[in-house]
Protein backbone atom coordinates (compact mmCIF):
# COMPACT_ATOMS: atom_id res chain seq x y z
CA UNK A 1 0.00 0.00 0.00
CA UNK A 2 2.40 2.81 -1.18
CA UNK A 3 1.61 6.49 -0.65
CA UNK A 4 3.05 8.54 -3.21
CA UNK A 5 4.22 11.81 -1.77
CA UNK A 6 5.27 14.48 -4.58
CA UNK A 7 7.14 17.07 -3.08
CA UNK A 8 8.29 15.01 0.28
CA UNK A 9 11.85 16.68 -0.01
CA UNK A 10 10.41 19.94 0.54
CA UNK A 11 8.90 21.63 4.35
CA UNK A 12 5.59 20.30 4.05
CA UNK A 13 6.04 17.11 2.49
CA UNK A 14 9.18 15.73 4.74
CA UNK A 15 6.80 16.18 7.59
CA UNK A 16 4.26 13.85 5.77
CA UNK A 17 6.90 11.29 5.25
CA UNK A 18 7.51 11.42 8.89
CA UNK A 19 3.92 11.40 9.77
CA UNK A 20 3.45 8.08 7.77
CA UNK A 21 6.09 6.43 8.75
CA UNK A 22 5.24 7.13 12.24
CA UNK A 23 1.94 5.38 11.34
CA UNK A 24 3.65 2.55 9.88
CA UNK A 25 2.46 3.41 6.25
CA UNK A 26 4.59 2.85 2.82
CA UNK A 27 5.96 6.49 1.73
CA UNK A 28 7.84 7.09 -1.62
CA UNK A 29 8.98 10.54 -2.34
CA UNK A 30 9.07 11.65 -6.36
CA UNK A 31 10.81 15.24 -6.21
CA UNK A 32 12.90 17.32 -8.59
CA UNK A 33 15.02 19.41 -5.88
CA UNK A 34 14.15 22.27 -7.20
CA UNK A 35 13.67 24.13 -3.82
CA UNK A 36 13.53 20.83 -1.72
CA UNK A 37 16.70 18.92 0.01
CA UNK A 38 17.42 15.23 -0.42
CA UNK A 39 18.61 15.08 2.54
CA UNK A 40 15.13 15.90 4.52
CA UNK A 41 14.00 12.57 3.60
CA UNK A 42 14.58 9.57 5.28
CA UNK A 43 17.02 6.86 4.09
CA UNK A 44 14.86 4.09 4.43
CA UNK A 45 12.17 5.69 2.50
CA UNK A 46 12.72 5.08 -1.54
CA UNK A 47 13.41 8.68 -3.62
CA UNK A 48 12.96 9.43 -7.33
CA UNK A 49 14.46 12.56 -8.77
CA UNK A 50 11.88 13.21 -11.31
CA UNK A 51 9.59 15.99 -12.49
CA UNK A 52 5.82 15.50 -11.41
CA UNK A 53 4.97 16.93 -14.50
CA UNK A 54 6.40 13.87 -16.41
CA UNK A 55 3.49 11.73 -17.45
CA UNK A 56 5.17 9.11 -18.56
CA UNK A 57 7.54 8.67 -16.09
CA UNK A 58 5.11 9.33 -13.01
CA UNK A 59 2.66 6.90 -14.91
CA UNK A 60 5.72 4.01 -14.73
CA UNK A 61 6.09 5.10 -11.09
CA UNK A 62 3.11 4.55 -10.11
CA UNK A 63 2.46 1.41 -11.61
CA UNK A 64 5.77 -0.15 -10.86
CA UNK A 65 5.68 0.47 -7.02
CA UNK A 66 1.79 -0.35 -7.30
CA UNK A 67 0.67 3.21 -5.88
CA UNK A 68 -2.14 3.16 -3.61
CA UNK A 69 -2.52 7.14 -3.21
CA UNK A 70 -0.84 10.30 -4.00
CA UNK A 71 -0.23 12.92 -1.36
CA UNK A 72 0.77 16.00 -3.70
CA UNK A 73 3.07 18.64 -2.33
CA UNK A 74 5.00 19.47 -5.09
CA UNK A 75 4.30 23.06 -6.67
CA UNK A 76 5.76 26.53 -6.55
CA UNK A 77 5.07 28.45 -3.38
CA UNK A 78 6.15 32.13 -3.42
CA UNK A 79 2.99 34.12 -3.96
CA UNK A 80 4.78 37.67 -4.41
CA UNK A 81 6.58 35.53 -7.09
CA UNK A 82 3.71 34.30 -8.84
CA UNK A 83 3.10 37.74 -9.82
CA UNK A 84 5.66 38.54 -11.58
CA UNK A 85 6.11 35.33 -13.58
CA UNK A 86 3.00 33.85 -13.67
CA UNK A 87 3.12 31.36 -16.43
CA UNK A 88 6.13 29.94 -13.96
CA UNK A 89 3.10 29.00 -11.61
CA UNK A 90 0.63 27.80 -14.28
CA UNK A 91 2.91 25.64 -15.41
CA UNK A 92 4.42 23.81 -12.41
CA UNK A 93 1.65 24.07 -10.22
CA UNK A 94 -1.79 23.90 -12.89
CA UNK A 95 -0.05 21.78 -15.79
CA UNK A 96 1.99 19.45 -13.70
CA UNK A 97 -0.88 18.51 -11.38
CA UNK A 98 -2.97 18.21 -14.80
CA UNK A 99 -0.02 15.68 -16.07
CA UNK A 100 -0.01 13.90 -12.32
CA UNK A 101 -3.79 13.98 -12.71
CA UNK A 102 -3.71 11.80 -15.83
CA UNK A 103 -0.96 9.60 -14.71
CA UNK A 104 -3.24 8.71 -11.88
CA UNK A 105 -6.21 8.27 -13.94
CA UNK A 106 -4.32 5.90 -16.47
CA UNK A 107 -2.81 3.63 -13.84
CA UNK A 108 -6.06 3.27 -11.78
CA UNK A 109 -4.86 5.10 -8.79
CA UNK A 110 -7.99 6.45 -7.57
CA UNK A 111 -7.19 8.36 -4.00
CA UNK A 112 -5.74 11.76 -4.22
CA UNK A 113 -4.66 14.35 -1.79
CA UNK A 114 -3.75 18.04 -2.84
CA UNK A 115 -1.97 20.89 -1.18
CA UNK A 116 -4.54 23.94 -1.65
CA UNK A 117 -4.47 27.44 -0.24
CA UNK A 118 -6.35 29.75 1.29
CA UNK A 119 -5.28 32.10 -1.50
CA UNK A 120 -8.09 30.87 -3.53
CA UNK A 121 -9.98 33.25 -1.27
CA UNK A 122 -8.24 36.54 -2.14
CA UNK A 123 -9.77 39.47 0.86
CA UNK A 124 -12.51 37.10 2.25
CA UNK A 125 -15.38 39.47 2.93
CA UNK A 126 -16.11 37.72 6.30
CA UNK A 127 -13.55 35.89 8.88
CA UNK A 128 -13.74 33.11 9.77
CA UNK A 129 -13.97 31.74 6.07
CA UNK A 130 -15.97 29.22 5.22
CA UNK A 131 -15.05 27.30 2.15
CA UNK A 132 -18.35 28.17 0.35
CA UNK A 133 -17.20 31.94 0.44
CA UNK A 134 -16.73 33.41 -2.98
CA UNK A 135 -13.09 32.15 -4.13
CA UNK A 136 -12.03 35.55 -5.71
CA UNK A 137 -8.02 34.78 -5.93
CA UNK A 138 -5.35 37.92 -5.85
CA UNK A 139 -2.87 36.34 -7.19
CA UNK A 140 -1.71 33.92 -10.28
CA UNK A 141 -0.42 31.68 -7.25
CA UNK A 142 -4.17 31.20 -5.86
CA UNK A 143 -5.55 31.30 -9.41
CA UNK A 144 -3.13 28.37 -10.48
CA UNK A 145 -4.38 26.08 -6.99
CA UNK A 146 -8.17 27.29 -7.90
CA UNK A 147 -7.76 25.73 -11.46
CA UNK A 148 -6.30 22.35 -10.38
CA UNK A 149 -9.34 22.33 -7.70
CA UNK A 150 -11.34 22.40 -10.84
CA UNK A 151 -9.99 19.86 -12.83
CA UNK A 152 -9.62 17.81 -9.38
CA UNK A 153 -13.47 17.82 -9.43
CA UNK A 154 -14.43 17.45 -13.09
CA UNK A 155 -11.90 14.41 -13.34
CA UNK A 156 -13.64 12.79 -10.09
CA UNK A 157 -17.07 13.33 -12.17
CA UNK A 158 -15.69 11.58 -15.24
CA UNK A 159 -13.81 8.86 -13.48
CA UNK A 160 -13.06 6.41 -10.84
CA UNK A 161 -11.19 9.28 -8.98
CA UNK A 162 -12.15 10.32 -5.04
CA UNK A 163 -10.10 13.91 -4.29
CA UNK A 164 -9.41 15.73 -0.92
CA UNK A 165 -8.14 18.97 -1.37
CA UNK A 166 -6.97 20.97 1.78
CA UNK A 167 -6.84 24.80 1.84
CA UNK A 168 -3.66 25.34 4.03
CA UNK A 169 -3.78 28.81 5.76
CA UNK A 170 -0.60 29.56 7.25
CA UNK A 171 1.47 26.79 7.89
CA UNK A 172 4.39 26.88 10.40
CA UNK A 173 6.71 24.92 13.26
CA UNK A 174 8.73 22.16 12.81
CA UNK A 175 8.41 17.98 13.59
CA UNK A 176 8.37 18.41 17.78
CA UNK A 177 10.73 15.76 17.66
CA UNK A 178 13.65 17.87 15.50
CA UNK A 179 13.46 15.26 12.41
CA UNK A 180 12.58 17.93 10.09
CA UNK A 181 11.99 21.47 9.55
CA UNK A 182 11.66 24.42 7.31
CA UNK A 183 15.04 24.32 5.28
CA UNK A 184 13.58 27.00 2.50
CA UNK A 185 16.47 29.25 1.05
CA UNK A 186 15.43 32.94 0.91
CA UNK A 187 12.11 32.17 2.27
CA UNK A 188 8.95 34.95 2.66
CA UNK A 189 7.16 33.75 6.04
CA UNK A 190 6.71 35.71 8.71
CA UNK A 191 7.71 33.08 11.31
CA UNK A 192 10.58 31.49 9.42
CA UNK A 193 12.02 35.40 9.41
CA UNK A 194 11.41 36.21 12.65
CA UNK A 195 13.04 32.92 13.71
CA UNK A 196 16.67 33.71 11.54
CA UNK A 197 16.35 37.33 13.12
CA UNK A 198 16.18 35.66 16.22
CA UNK A 199 19.41 33.58 15.81
CA UNK A 200 21.36 36.45 14.12
CA UNK A 201 21.20 34.88 10.27
CA UNK A 202 19.42 38.52 9.36
CA UNK A 203 20.30 41.82 10.93
CA UNK A 204 16.60 43.14 11.10
CA UNK A 205 13.43 42.43 9.75
CA UNK A 206 10.57 44.43 8.68
CA UNK A 207 6.81 44.65 9.26
CA UNK A 208 4.73 44.80 6.03
CA UNK A 209 2.16 47.23 7.25
CA UNK A 210 1.22 49.16 10.43
CA UNK A 211 -2.15 50.48 9.77
CA UNK A 212 -4.23 47.75 8.48
CA UNK A 213 -7.96 47.46 10.31
CA UNK A 214 -6.59 45.13 12.80
CA UNK A 215 -6.11 44.49 16.46
CA UNK A 216 -3.21 46.22 16.57
CA UNK A 217 -2.84 47.71 12.85
CA UNK A 218 -0.72 44.41 11.59
CA UNK A 219 -1.36 41.93 9.47
CA UNK A 220 -3.63 38.25 11.18
CA UNK A 221 -3.48 35.25 9.76
CA UNK A 222 -4.17 31.42 11.34
CA UNK A 223 -0.92 29.68 12.02
CA UNK A 224 -1.27 26.14 11.78
CA UNK A 225 1.66 23.98 12.88
CA UNK A 226 2.88 21.79 10.42
CA UNK A 227 2.42 18.51 12.12
CA UNK A 228 -1.29 19.39 13.18
CA UNK A 229 -1.96 19.66 9.23
CA UNK A 230 0.22 16.42 8.21
CA UNK A 231 -1.96 14.56 10.56
CA UNK A 232 -4.70 16.05 9.03
CA UNK A 233 -3.66 14.52 5.67
CA UNK A 234 -3.31 11.27 7.49
CA UNK A 235 -7.21 11.09 8.36
CA UNK A 236 -8.05 12.49 5.09
CA UNK A 237 -6.20 9.23 3.62
CA UNK A 238 -7.92 6.97 6.23
CA UNK A 239 -11.30 8.66 5.00
CA UNK A 240 -10.75 7.93 1.63
CA UNK A 241 -9.79 4.35 1.86
CA UNK A 242 -13.25 4.05 3.59
CA UNK A 243 -14.70 5.19 0.98
CA UNK A 244 -15.50 8.71 2.01
CA UNK A 245 -16.22 10.63 -1.19
CA UNK A 246 -14.46 14.19 -2.68
CA UNK A 247 -14.43 16.98 -0.36
CA UNK A 248 -12.79 20.58 -0.39
CA UNK A 249 -11.39 21.76 3.27
CA UNK A 250 -10.07 24.29 5.15
CA UNK A 251 -7.00 23.66 7.20
CA UNK A 252 -6.48 26.22 9.94
CA UNK A 253 -7.15 26.53 13.51
CA UNK A 254 -10.11 29.46 13.38
CA UNK A 255 -7.96 32.05 15.04
CA UNK A 256 -5.62 35.12 14.47
CA UNK A 257 -2.58 36.24 15.48
CA UNK A 258 -0.81 39.64 14.23
CA UNK A 259 2.60 40.00 13.13
CA UNK A 260 2.97 42.45 16.39
CA UNK A 261 2.20 39.38 18.37
CA UNK A 262 3.81 36.80 16.43
CA UNK A 263 7.31 39.21 16.56
CA UNK A 264 6.40 39.56 20.62
CA UNK A 265 6.17 35.59 20.79
CA UNK A 266 9.47 35.30 19.03
CA UNK A 267 11.11 37.57 21.29
CA UNK A 268 9.88 35.66 24.49
CA UNK A 269 11.10 32.58 23.01
CA UNK A 270 14.23 32.99 22.20
CA UNK A 271 15.20 35.95 24.20
CA UNK A 272 16.54 38.01 21.62
CA UNK A 273 15.80 41.17 21.26
CA UNK A 274 16.47 41.98 17.46
CA UNK A 275 15.80 45.06 15.16
CA UNK A 276 12.29 45.24 14.38
CA UNK A 277 11.56 48.30 11.26
CA UNK A 278 8.17 49.22 10.61
CA UNK A 279 7.16 49.83 6.78
CA UNK A 280 4.62 50.08 3.98
CA UNK A 281 1.95 47.50 3.22
CA UNK A 282 3.44 44.55 1.02
CA UNK A 283 1.42 44.80 -1.93
CA UNK A 284 -1.17 41.91 -2.52
CA UNK A 285 -1.31 41.18 1.40
CA UNK A 286 -4.87 40.68 3.09
CA UNK A 287 -5.78 42.23 6.22
CA UNK A 288 -6.89 39.29 7.94
CA UNK A 289 -7.21 35.56 7.27
CA UNK A 290 -8.76 33.01 9.56
CA UNK A 291 -10.17 29.72 8.47
CA UNK A 292 -13.59 28.57 9.26
CA UNK A 293 -12.75 24.92 10.26
CA UNK A 294 -15.92 22.94 11.25
CA UNK A 295 -15.95 21.21 8.09
CA UNK A 296 -12.41 19.63 8.37
CA UNK A 297 -13.14 19.02 12.34
CA UNK A 298 -16.41 17.19 11.53
CA UNK A 299 -15.05 15.23 8.34
CA UNK A 300 -12.00 14.19 9.78
CA UNK A 301 -12.01 13.94 13.50
CA UNK A 302 -9.57 16.21 12.87
CA UNK A 303 -8.27 17.10 16.77
CA UNK A 304 -5.45 19.91 17.02
CA UNK A 305 -2.46 18.85 18.92
CA UNK A 306 -0.81 21.88 18.78
CA UNK A 307 -2.97 24.74 18.55
CA UNK A 308 -0.52 27.00 20.50
CA UNK A 309 1.85 29.66 19.00
CA UNK A 310 4.52 29.54 21.44
CA UNK A 311 4.83 26.09 20.46
CA UNK A 312 4.93 26.52 16.85
CA UNK A 313 7.52 29.36 17.56
CA UNK A 314 9.42 27.45 19.95
CA UNK A 315 9.48 24.25 17.48
CA UNK A 316 10.94 26.49 14.40
CA UNK A 317 13.51 28.04 16.52
CA UNK A 318 14.70 25.03 17.42
CA UNK A 319 14.95 23.59 13.89
CA UNK A 320 16.75 26.99 12.75
CA UNK A 321 19.28 27.00 15.62
CA UNK A 322 19.59 23.09 14.20
CA UNK A 323 20.09 24.42 10.54
CA UNK A 324 22.95 26.03 12.21
CA UNK A 325 24.48 23.60 14.01
CA UNK A 326 24.76 21.35 11.16
CA UNK A 327 26.24 24.46 8.80
CA UNK A 328 22.98 23.94 6.49
CA UNK A 329 21.86 27.15 6.83
N1 LIG B 1 3.94 26.73 3.23
C1 LIG B 1 2.70 27.24 3.27
O1 LIG B 1 2.35 28.08 4.14
C2 LIG B 1 1.67 26.76 2.29
C3 LIG B 1 0.39 27.32 2.37
C4 LIG B 1 -0.59 26.87 1.47
C5 LIG B 1 -0.28 25.87 0.54
N2 LIG B 1 0.96 25.36 0.48
C6 LIG B 1 1.24 24.32 -0.52
O2 LIG B 1 1.89 23.21 0.08
C7 LIG B 1 2.75 22.57 -0.85
C8 LIG B 1 4.12 22.37 -0.22
O3 LIG B 1 4.65 23.64 0.13
P1 LIG B 1 6.03 23.79 0.93
O4 LIG B 1 5.88 24.99 1.78
O5 LIG B 1 6.41 22.50 1.54
O6 LIG B 1 7.02 24.16 -0.26
P2 LIG B 1 8.47 23.58 -0.63
O7 LIG B 1 9.01 24.46 -1.72
O8 LIG B 1 9.30 23.39 0.59
O9 LIG B 1 8.12 22.14 -1.21
C9 LIG B 1 7.77 21.91 -2.55
C10 LIG B 1 8.56 20.68 -3.01
O10 LIG B 1 8.13 20.34 -4.33
C11 LIG B 1 9.27 20.10 -5.15
N3 LIG B 1 8.84 20.39 -6.53
C12 LIG B 1 8.44 21.58 -7.01
N4 LIG B 1 8.06 21.44 -8.30
C13 LIG B 1 8.22 20.12 -8.63
C14 LIG B 1 7.99 19.37 -9.80
N5 LIG B 1 7.51 19.92 -10.93
N6 LIG B 1 8.28 18.04 -9.77
C15 LIG B 1 8.77 17.46 -8.65
N7 LIG B 1 9.00 18.13 -7.51
C16 LIG B 1 8.73 19.45 -7.50
C17 LIG B 1 10.34 21.00 -4.58
O11 LIG B 1 11.66 20.59 -4.90
C18 LIG B 1 10.06 20.93 -3.09
O12 LIG B 1 10.75 19.87 -2.48
C19 LIG B 1 2.77 23.46 -2.09
O13 LIG B 1 1.93 22.90 -3.08
C20 LIG B 1 2.21 24.79 -1.58
O14 LIG B 1 1.58 25.52 -2.62
C21 LIG B 1 1.96 25.78 1.33
O1 LIG C 1 9.08 39.83 6.82
C1 LIG C 1 7.84 39.77 6.92
C2 LIG C 1 7.08 38.71 6.39
C3 LIG C 1 5.70 38.74 6.53
N1 LIG C 1 5.10 39.76 7.17
C4 LIG C 1 3.62 39.76 7.33
O2 LIG C 1 3.28 38.55 7.98
C5 LIG C 1 2.01 38.09 7.54
C6 LIG C 1 2.16 36.67 7.00
O3 LIG C 1 2.96 36.71 5.83
P1 LIG C 1 3.59 35.37 5.18
O4 LIG C 1 4.22 34.55 6.24
O5 LIG C 1 4.43 35.78 4.01
O6 LIG C 1 2.30 34.57 4.70
P2 LIG C 1 1.13 34.97 3.68
O7 LIG C 1 1.49 36.08 2.80
O8 LIG C 1 -0.09 35.12 4.51
O9 LIG C 1 1.05 33.68 2.71
C7 LIG C 1 1.16 32.37 3.20
O10 LIG C 1 -0.11 31.84 3.37
C8 LIG C 1 -0.83 31.58 2.19
C9 LIG C 1 -2.17 31.04 2.58
O11 LIG C 1 -2.95 32.08 3.06
C10 LIG C 1 -0.05 30.57 1.37
O12 LIG C 1 -0.77 30.25 0.23
C11 LIG C 1 1.29 31.16 1.01
O13 LIG C 1 2.02 30.19 0.29
C12 LIG C 1 2.02 31.50 2.27
O14 LIG C 1 3.22 32.17 1.96
C13 LIG C 1 1.54 39.10 6.49
O15 LIG C 1 0.70 40.05 7.14
C14 LIG C 1 2.83 39.78 6.05
O16 LIG C 1 2.65 41.11 5.59
C15 LIG C 1 5.83 40.82 7.70
O17 LIG C 1 5.28 41.76 8.26
N2 LIG C 1 7.18 40.78 7.55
Amino acid sequence: MTVLITGGAGYIGSHMVRCLLDAGETPLVVDNLVTGFDWLIPETVPFLQADVGDIARMETILREHAVEAVIHFAGSVVLPESVSNPLKYYRNNTAVSRNLIEACVTAGVDKFIFSSTAAVYGDPDEVPVREDAPLRPQSPYGLSKLMTELMLKDVAAAHPFRYTALRYFNVAGADPKGRTGQATLNATNLIKIACETALGKRDHMTIFGTDYPTVDGTGVRDYIHVWDLVEAHRLALLRLRAGGDSVVMNCGYGRGSSVRQVIDAVQAASGARFDVRLGDRRPGDMPEVIAANDLITRELNWKPQLDDLSAIIRHALDWEAALSRRNRI
